[in-house]
């Protein structure tokens, strides 16, 4: 079979109902082969004994049968799905030990793709999900297939029933689009990457200079839960035309449910991944709570007051511009508008502000970077205020930041995807309905394009085919679902990054231990660390 090939999936409900009496069964003799095992002396003449017809002095007959039939059970499980092979998944927690053995999902899905190749199965929990390496798999699912693989993954809209609950990340594949073009011409009109909002973002990093870096007067800064709230509040201006104090209560709620949420490792995977399991702990139902809980009535409060201030002849961000064309909009319910609006404002937080972080990491460690860096934006803008325009004449800040975010690899999994029909890829069948997982790795790492891939190199932007790298760095994705404030973060990135440097130097504390080593939850972040700035 070659790329791209797709067939229609048969359903047979009455062969899964058959599968499952036969599961049910299995693991039924398993739990009592288990139970005897453990339990020996207690239950020595107990009843299923005698339904088992087992001598019970035979322990080693009995764990072999059981681990056999357990094995059987797994096997018969992942030939039923169909899907491409995978290495051994555990029943009810998947493949979560060899993920943690890994060291992260990252490395997990690097590792076996050198096994099973481009395409094979990883199941977190009971969910399997097809993982696709390398930029032609990519390629071939997302842009020449888009038509089929446009649609969210079912683990993560299956708990959204309500179509008009979903916002624009869960959007059902017929809202989808036109939440995505409203949204997308809404935040253009409003300024999105273009140079008539750079006022507002410019003085919004002079505020967070003022506010946080200032006073920081040569102790270490960590900028961890305090940076994203400079990026939120670029977002918010976007979507409520208003900026929050730093102070504020309900901001710093919000922006602190965002960043323990995104940044909360295993227990953020569970709320998605794992359900069952997730919900024994405490700490993670809290989460579940707490995410929408807090989140939303601080959004739904910032609708009613543009409400409130409406100049229907003067539309100042995107809700004013829903509340005016929501007739026509019917889709878009208030419940709808909010959760676009949440999902906005999240998506465009901790992203901006981690790469930030990133950066500023990469270079305390590369001191030469640093320099170079400086003299470039000495060079071409001095003491003057600092426009995206100034990029086209930095190519080596351009090229510092585009490593950075190869390097980074925040957005490791992508979103995940769903193929609504069988597709083919390299030979593999992605059956219908499976989703999908893109190892980001692969490809921002791919040896064959990028040398020393593990290095910070921004040089490499610089010579060679430089063409090629650009074309393979995809950090915001690629396909019809690639990254919506694509446009919005590079503009946040160059001048945010140019006005620190402009104006102070950077290190890290005298003996810190940090790493460059990520945590690696929904996002892959540097470890917490602090950073002196010193002014220039
Ligand atoms: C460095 C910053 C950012 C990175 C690396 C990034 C990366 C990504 C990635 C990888 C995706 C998934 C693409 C896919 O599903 O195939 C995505 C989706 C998305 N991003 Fe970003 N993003 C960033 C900043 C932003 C900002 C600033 C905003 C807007 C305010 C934003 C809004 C969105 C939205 C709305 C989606 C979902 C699009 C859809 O479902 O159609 N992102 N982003």
């Amino acid at each position: 079979m070659v790329y791209g090939e797709s067939i229609n999936k048969s359903h047979c409900n009455a062969s899964i109902e058959l599968w499952s009496c036969y599961y049910t069964t299995i693991y039924h003799q398993v739990g009592c082969c288990l139970l005897i095992c453990f339990y020996k002396p207690k239950i020595e003449s107990h009843m299923m004994m005698e339904y088992l017809s087992l001598d019970v002095n035979h322990y080693a007959t009995v764990i072999m049968a059981g681990v056999a039939a357990l094995l059987a059970v797994i096997y018969l499980r992942n030939k039923r799905d169909n899907l491409p092979p995978g290495p051994f998944a555990f029943p009810i927690v998947g493949h979560l030990p060899q993920i943690i053995l890994s060291g992260s999902v990252v490395n997990f899905c690097q590792k076996y793709k050198k096994i099973y190749g481009d395409v094979f199965t990883m199941r977190m929990g009971g969910y399997p999900r097809v993982v696709i390496s390398g930029y032609d798999a990519m390629h071939q699912l997302l842009i020449a297939s888009a038509d089929h693989t446009s649609s969210r993954a079912i683990t993560f809209t299956k708990y959204i029933k309500s179509r008009s609950e979903r916002g624009l990340f869960f959007a059902h594949p017929s809202d989808w689009k036109a939440i995505r073009t409203f949204s997308l011409l809404t935040l253009r009109d409003r300024g999105m990457g273009r140079a008539a909002f750079e006022p507002e973002i410019v003085e919004e990093i002079e505020k967070y200079i003022e506010h946080y870096i200032e006073p920081s007067a040569g102790k270490p800064l960590d900028m961890y839960s305090n940076l994203p709230k400079a990026t939120a509040n670029v977002v918010s201006q976007l979507l409520f035309a208003k900026r929050f104090d730093y102070e504020d209560e309900a901001f710093t709620a919000i922006t602190d449910v965002l960043n323990s949420a995104i940044n909360g490792g295993l227990k953020f995977r569970m709320l998605t991944n794992l359900p069952l399991i997730g919900n024994i702990f405490p700490s993670v139902r809290k989460q579940r709570r707490n995410f929408l809980g807090i989140a939303m009535p601080v959004i739904k409060k910032c609708i009613e007051e543009r409400k409130q201030q409406l100049d229907t002849n003067n539309p100042q961000c995107l809700v004013d511009q829903y509340l005016l064309s929501s007739d026509e909009m019917k889709f878009l319910t208030a419940e709808n508008a909010a959760q676009l609006c949440f999902q906005l404002y999240a998506a465009g937080t901790e992203t901006t502000s981690t790469t930030l972080r990133w950066a500023l990491l990469y270079l305390c460690k590369n001191t030469d970077v640093l320099e170079k860096v400086q003299k470039e934006i000495d060079d071409n803008v001095g003491q003057r205020s600092t426009t995206y325009k100034d990029h086209l004449n930095m190519p080596y800040t351009d090229a510092v930041l585009t490593e950075t975010q190869r390097l980074s690899n925040i957005v490791n999994s992508s979103l995940p995807h769903n193929a609504e029909k069988d597709i083919y890829v390299g030979g593999k069948l992605i059956p219908a309905e499976s989703d999908l997982l893109m190892n980001m790795a692969s490809v921002l790492y791919d040896p064959e394009v990028f040398e020393e891939p593990e290095k910070f190199k921004p040089e490499r932007y610089l010579t060679g085919d430089i063409t090629l790298k650009k074309k393979k760095t995809i950090p915001f994705g690629i396909g019809r679902r690639a990254c919506l404030g694509e446009s919005l973060a590079k503009v946040e990135l160059f001048l945010f990054f140019v006005n620190f440097l402009q104006k102070y130097n950077i290190h890290l504390p005298e003996g810190s231990k940090v790493t460059t080593e990520p945590v690696v939850s929904v996002i892959s972040a540097p470890k917490s660390y602090g950073i002196i700035f010193t002014p220039r």
